[in-house]
């Protein structure tokens, strides 16, 4: 894709009006206008006396931010000065990731979701609700959204572990982008945040006066398709190219929408296959520290849904890499969903769940007690080394479940990562204490309770690098290898001074994007026949970082 900036066209112009570029997110810079820009653009008097400098407008930022005291107050702060000086919002970002990274993203993008509607204030990104059927083409083809490279899309129906936050969802989409510019240096007016209206289920949105998004009930079934097939077909055609990450779609949705559009453009599914990836990657760090190997264990995934089948099918592959047949590496994984443990014949639910489903021979052995065994019986019995959590269900890893995991293990690897904090299976200081500080713990939001060895076992540990490496290898497709290659190399990254932390800190997102998205290209390279350019794929992913700061060309137009 070429690389013209796309508010090139609103430069050429001198605007009639000066407020126009400060009421530009993208060119405004706020107190930080030079004198010669002030007397250029005509804004003297728009703007109060003193010219900052960048560094100077993060350090007053981030002293208002600290002087609020609710994480959804300093949400919606940062929110509307992204709104307002985007390059500032990525700057402060970038200067304070871990402190801003847990209220631009999960858990406080949780509550922001939840109450979205209180909050709206200006326009960003698209909503295309279901009203505009038929329209859409016409749409993305009106709208100056020009060189969009990257979408991350949502209907808005199972938000972290939320539920059905209808319009409300628009808050992830627009912080997982946020992330994409953070960790992977994609330009802002390159992304595109999108919440596909399709109404709602949620009584309390449909009956709250303040609700911003379509008061209907969900569409679903043939309807709900075609809506959906309408709105690729119309983004292929506006941006053909661009990388599509399907976002917080509820678990059937989210497996028909990946298997119908992974081979028709550059798409992925950020809760199946970003997930998986971060988890394999987690579990291979895990693996070393404790000092294990994986194919001799068994490993246990609670809430087998959109996020525990994706799990499964990359550890099924990197279990069958090691040299185990299939059904020997299916066998090494137990599923245990809202009925029990999953076996054959008797409680599969989805598609998904078919690949750790019991064999049927194990299951006369397994139901003697007349039902299928609930969690804590499965780990008496199988033993995990390794126990996963994506069920949105707070609290399932009591101190039982922790302590019968801790009995078999020396080092019992427990992953709580369902989002946000209130819907964790545990927190990092219960499990630390209940597992005598033995236990190898990651937790799906920053952990509270636990030390600073507790790692944030997140898909923005991948996401980010996974779009990056796609679009500096020009991939056609986001394939299933890329994030098994994708979950290795982040797995690489673990430091061996001893910790038990299991991937690098926050602060080095940026570089742990950068090494993902090498992963991606290699395997672009190997599979579909990317070419690397003369430099090298390292000096081409350098090159395509965007960087928060000003720019200095609004002098020069003319
Ligand atoms: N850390 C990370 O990077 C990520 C974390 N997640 C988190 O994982 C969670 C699940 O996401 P996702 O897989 O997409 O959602 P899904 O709804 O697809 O899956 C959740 C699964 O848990 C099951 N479940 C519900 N209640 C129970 C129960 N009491 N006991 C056992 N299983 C139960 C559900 O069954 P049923 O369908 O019958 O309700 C479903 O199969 C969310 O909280 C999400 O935030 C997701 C992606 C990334
Ligand atoms: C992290 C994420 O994608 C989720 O919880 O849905
Ligand atoms: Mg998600």
């Amino acid at each position: 894709m070429d690389q013209t900036p796309m508010h090139e066209a609103s430069l050429t112009k001198n605007p009639a009006d000066p407020r126009a570029i400060l009421s530009d997110p993208l060119l405004n810079k706020g107190t930080a206008f030079t004198q010669a820009e002030r007397d250029r653009l005509g804004l003297h008097g728009l703007l109060p006396s003193h010219v900052s400098t960048i560094s100077g407008q993060i350090d007053r930022r981030i002293a208002v931010l600290r002087a609020f005291s609710t994480p959804f107050e300093k949400y919606a702060f940062l929110r509307d000065l992204q709104d307002t000086n985007e390059t500032l919002f990525y700057a402060l970002l970038a200067q304070h990731r871990a402190e801003l990274l847990p209220l631009v993203y999960t858990p406080t993008v949780g509550e922001a979701c939840v109450r979205f509607s209180e909050i709206y204030r200006r326009p960003r990104g698209l909503f295309l609700s279901y009203p505009l059927k038929g329209r859409l083409r016409q749409i993305l083809a009106d709208l100056p959204f020009e060189d969009v490279e990257v979408i991350c899309v949502t209907d808005g129906e199972r938000i972290l572990g939320l539920g059905d936050q209808g319009a409300g969802g628009m808050g992830i989409p627009i912080g997982k982008l946020s992330l994409y510019t953070d960790c992977a240096g994609i330009d802002p007016a390159r992304t595109l945040p999108i919440l596909l209206d399709t109404g709602t289920d949620n009584q309390a949105r449909l009956e709250n006066p303040l609700y911003v998004g379509w008061r209907n009930r969900r569409v679903r079934g043939a309807d709900y398709d075609a809506f959906i097939e309408e709105f690729v077909e119309a983004v292929q055609e506006r941006w053909p190219g661009a990388l599509l990450q399907w976002e917080d779609f509820a678990g059937p949705n989210a497996v028909a929408l990946l298997s119908r559009y992974r081979d028709r453009l550059p798409s992925f599914n950020d809760d199946i296959q970003g997930t998986a990836a971060t988890a394999l990657a987690a579990i291979l760090s895990a693996e070393r520290l404790a000092g294990i190997n994986l194919s001799q264990h068994k490993i246990l995934l609670f809430g087998a849904g959109a996020a525990g089948c994706g799990i499964a099918s990359l550890l099924v592959g990197e279990l069958e890499a090691r040299g185990l047949s299939h059904d020997a590496a299916r066998g090494c994984i137990y599923g245990v969903d809202r009925d029990g443990l999953i076996i054959e014949g008797v409680n599969v639910a989805i598609p998904g769940q078919a690949l750790i489903a019991r064999p049927e021979a194990e299951a006369a052995e397994w139901l003697a007690s007349g039902k299928a065994p609930g969690l804590i019986e499965t780990i008496e019995r199988a033993q995990p080394a390794v126990l996963i959590g994506t069920s949105g269900q707070f609290g399932a890893f009591d101190e039982p479940v922790v302590r019968a995991m801790a009995q078999h293990h020396e080092r019992p690897i427990i992953l709580p990562l369902s989002n946000p904090g209130t819907r964790s299976e545990a927190t990092a200081g219960d499990v630390q204490a209940w597992s005598d500080g033995r236990a190898i713990i990651g937790t799906g939001s920053p952990s509270e309770g636990g030390d600073g060895a507790v790692t944030q076992v997140n898909n923005v540990y991948i996401f980010p690098g996974i779009g990056l490496g796609a679009l500096v290898s020009g991939a056609t497709r986001i394939t299933e290898a890329m994030f098994a290659e994708a979950a290795k190399a982040l797995a690489s990254l673990r430091s061996e001074g001893g910790s038990d932390a299991l991937f690098p800190p926050s602060e080095q997102l940026a570089d742990v994007a950068n090494t993902v998205a090498l992963s991606v290209c290699k395997v672009a390279e190997r599979d579909l026949g990317a070419t690397p350019p003369a430099d090298g794929w390292e000096n081409a992913i350098a090159r395509r970082r965007w960087v928060p700061a000003y720019r200095d060309d609004l002098l020069s137009v003319e």
